[in-house]
């Protein structure tokens, strides 16, 4: 195989594994309701940062946050799905394995929550 063909044969492994990384998000948009809501509030958030004009820096902790819940959402289904697959029996450790990566969405979720309040309250208090 030539370098030309190495080349293109990579960039279409690099497209794949987009094409994969799509799909999850796409299985985990369909199947899981907490997932929805938090996209239309990364949706809801990005549209207040546009009219209250938030800061560059307020702008790397909004994405920041939406892409720790978003991310750890992904990880909680990627969990949940994996557990379900060991087993479908109820088991402790299932129990563990399941509870602590929807811990982790939850932690996130506060830090985005007061994130979210100490960016846009004074800001939205100025705007009305
Ligand atoms: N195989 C299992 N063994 C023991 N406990 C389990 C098992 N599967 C789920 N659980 C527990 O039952 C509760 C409900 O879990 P379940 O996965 O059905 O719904 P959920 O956590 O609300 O997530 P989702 O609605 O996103 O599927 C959780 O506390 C979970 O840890």
């Amino acid at each position: 195989m030539g370098l030309q063909d190495q080349k293109a044969s990579e960039f279409k492994r690099l497209l794949k594994s987009f094409a994969f990384a799509w799909s999850g998000l796409m299985h985990v948009y369909r199947h899981e309701r907490n997932f929805q809501i938090h996209c239309i509030l990364m949706v809801l958030a990005i549209a207040a940062g546009f009219l209250l004009k938030i800061s560059l820096v307020e702008w790397y902790m909004v994405i920041g946050a939406i892409a720790a819940v978003l991310s750890l959402e992904l990880m909680n289904t990627a969990i949940e799905r994996t557990v379900d697959l060991v087993t479908e029996e109820m088991r402790p450790l299932a129990k563990a394995a399941k509870d602590a990566a929807a811990g982790s969405v939850f932690v996130a979720a506060i830090a985005a929550f007061i994130i979210g309040m100490l960016i846009f309250t004074p800001k939205l208090i100025e705007f009305l």
